[in-house]
């Protein structure tokens, strides 16, 4: 019997991804989104498509039962971490109050299994690195904390009832599907490795480095990298490992290592044969110095096996959908 998934934020970068590979694994999937930073042409034409918002009770819970979801994978967010110091209030309604929202109408229409879509950003400025899923909580910003509340929630239902969760943490996502069929089209992305290729094919006139007077070996943040299609097979490693009775568990999404902002500019400049115009600039508030991820944890228990961690080919896949993608 096919078995049906609802995929919040569908429409959205890592949603359309994940899409993909649930309809190649022969899942039925549902998309709701409201397409406020999401695009109508990236969600897949064999996907059932709502346009609507994760707050809305009525028309969750309407999805839930009309589709006999057996499973909701959360990515339906607002996810820019200086736009949340900005608006902390509409971060808050969006990813806290619309993620509650989504927990109880599984609650209430009986859906039992829930992946969601969290941050390295829960962290924040981690003690020790790599960070473990173990580390100290201490997000800054309003972004990482309105995240780190839904985990919170989502625990907490966990414990009351037959709600089973796995909440992947992802640390920073980029590329995009090697064959070409979706990547990232986000208006006004502010993602490094998106911006750089954008900068790279003229669609900007520069890409500015927000801060290099950092204590790190050539003074900018360190971020892990992790390609999007490997990110799509962790939430289906994680479906399958909660339809086999798995435990709730929270998983760090991430490669075991970093660069820095110069090393990924080196990476583009290699890949794309092009100079990209560099333009030093301040240090961006709310921004971690250095972060990346201990994925034991994840191999182990989902037996999820990176086949793109590599930073040249993460680049490439995304300059290739800058190139063809006209926005
Ligand atoms: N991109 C990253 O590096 C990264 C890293 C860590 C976590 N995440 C998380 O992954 C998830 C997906 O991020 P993304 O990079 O694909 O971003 P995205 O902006 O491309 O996708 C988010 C999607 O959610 C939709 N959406 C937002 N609010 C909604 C609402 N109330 N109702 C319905 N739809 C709504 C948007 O239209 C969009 O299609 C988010 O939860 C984000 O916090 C992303
Ligand atoms: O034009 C740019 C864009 C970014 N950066 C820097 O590059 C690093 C990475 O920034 P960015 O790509 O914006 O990612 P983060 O702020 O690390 O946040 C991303 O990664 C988080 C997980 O680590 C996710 O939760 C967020 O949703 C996602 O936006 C930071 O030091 C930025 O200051 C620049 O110097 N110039």
């Amino acid at each position: 019997m096919t078995r049906t998934v609802l995929v919040t934020g569908g429409a959205g970068y890592i949603g359309s991804h994940v899409t993909l590979s649930l309809l190649e694994a022969g899942y039925a999937v549902v998309v709701l989104d409201n397409l406020s930073t999401g695009r109508r042409e990236l969600v897949h034409g064999d996907a059932t498509f709502y346009e609507g918002s994760t707050g809305d009770r009525d028309l969750v819970l309407k999805i839930l039962r009309d589709h006999q979801i057996e499973a909701v994978l959360h990515f339906a967010a607002s996810t820019v971490v200086p736009e949340s110091l900005a608006d902390p209030m509409g971060y808050y309604a969006n990813n806290t109050v619309n993620s509650r929202n989504m927990m109880a109408c599984c609650a209430e229409a009986g859906v039992d299994r829930f992946v969601f879509s969290s941050t390295a950003a829960v962290y924040g400025e981690p003690e020790e690195l790599p960070v473990t899923e173990a580390a100290s909580l201490r997000p800054i910003s309003p972004y990482g904390h309105s995240k780190l509340m839904t985990e919170q929630m989502l625990t907490d239902l966990s414990r009351a009832s037959s709600l089973k969760h796995v909440i992947l943490r992802y640390f920073n996502v980029a590329g995009a599907d090697p064959e070409g069929r979706t990547g990232q089209s986000t208006p006004n992305a502010t993602h490094l490795i998106k911006v750089a290729c954008e900068a790279a094919c003229g669609k900007r006139e520069n890409l500015t480095v927000f801060g290099d007077d950092y204590d790190t070996p050539d003074g900018t943040c360190i971020r892990d990298y992790i390609h999007v299609t490997d990110l799509a097979e962790a939430h289906l490693a994680a479906l399958r490992y909660l339809e086999n009775n798995g435990e709730s568990t929270i998983l760090n999404c991430g490669y075991n290592r970093g660069f820095s902002i110069r090393e990924v500019i080196q990476s583009v400049e290699k890949n794309t044969g092009r100079d990209l115009p560099v333009v030093n600039g301040p240090r961006r508030d709310g921004d971690i110095v250095s972060i990346y991820a201990e994925n034991s944890k994840i191999l182990e228990t989902l037996g999820w096996k990176p086949q793109h961690d590599d930073l040249d080919h993460i680049v490439k896949t995304a300059y290739a959908w800058e190139t063809r993608s006209a926005d």
